[in-house]
């Protein structure tokens, strides 16, 4: 699979994990960094991430900062963008079956690195279960809504 994966500093050694662990299993990474701790604004890493699923030139993205609120709603600006903040393989997994999201927000200050590897592996491995969701789905999209 295509992963673009983003994140600020208080993600770059959870980052470069979960990037090594995909390069190994065969999947292209895209990562659009940071790649050190100095203190830097989420919205600069993420957009690019979001921006790749948007334009489907990633199948999913993986999006990381202390809390995983500021990331998550950053890429949730993006049309056809469904980023899911996820602190437990459940919610990861129900992310995918549910709400076919596509992309996984990781809040590192919360979770353990084995945690995010977990809930990484489950996100990509699930498929979304259509039907009812679908329809759910659809109407996500706020234009839809108040037109
Ligand atoms: O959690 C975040 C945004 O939702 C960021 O990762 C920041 O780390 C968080 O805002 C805390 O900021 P700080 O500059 O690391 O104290």
């Amino acid at each position: 699979m295509k992963i673009s994966i983003g994140n600020d500093h208080a993600g770059t050694d959870y980052k470069e994990l979960l990037q090594k662990n995909l390069e190994k299993s065969g999947h292209e990474v895209t990562n659009y960094g940071t790649n050190s701790e100095d203190s830097v604004d989420y919205p600069d890493f993420v957009h690019p991430v979001a921006k790749d699923v948007e334009n489907k030139k990633a199948d999913l993205g993986i999006i990381i900062c202390g809390s995983g609120n500021g990331a998550n709603m950053t890429a949730n600006k993006h049309q056809g963008v469904r980023s899911a903040l996820c602190w437990t393989v459940e919610i990861a997994k129900l992310a995918r079956e549910h709400n076919d999201a596509n992309i996984l927000s990781i809040p590192s200050r919360f979770v353990s690195k084995e945690l995010a590897l977990e809930m990484m592996d489950v996100f990509l491995n699930t498929k979304f279960e259509g039907g009812r969701h679908q329809k759910r789905i659809d109407k996500i999209p706020a234009k839809k809504y108040c037109s």
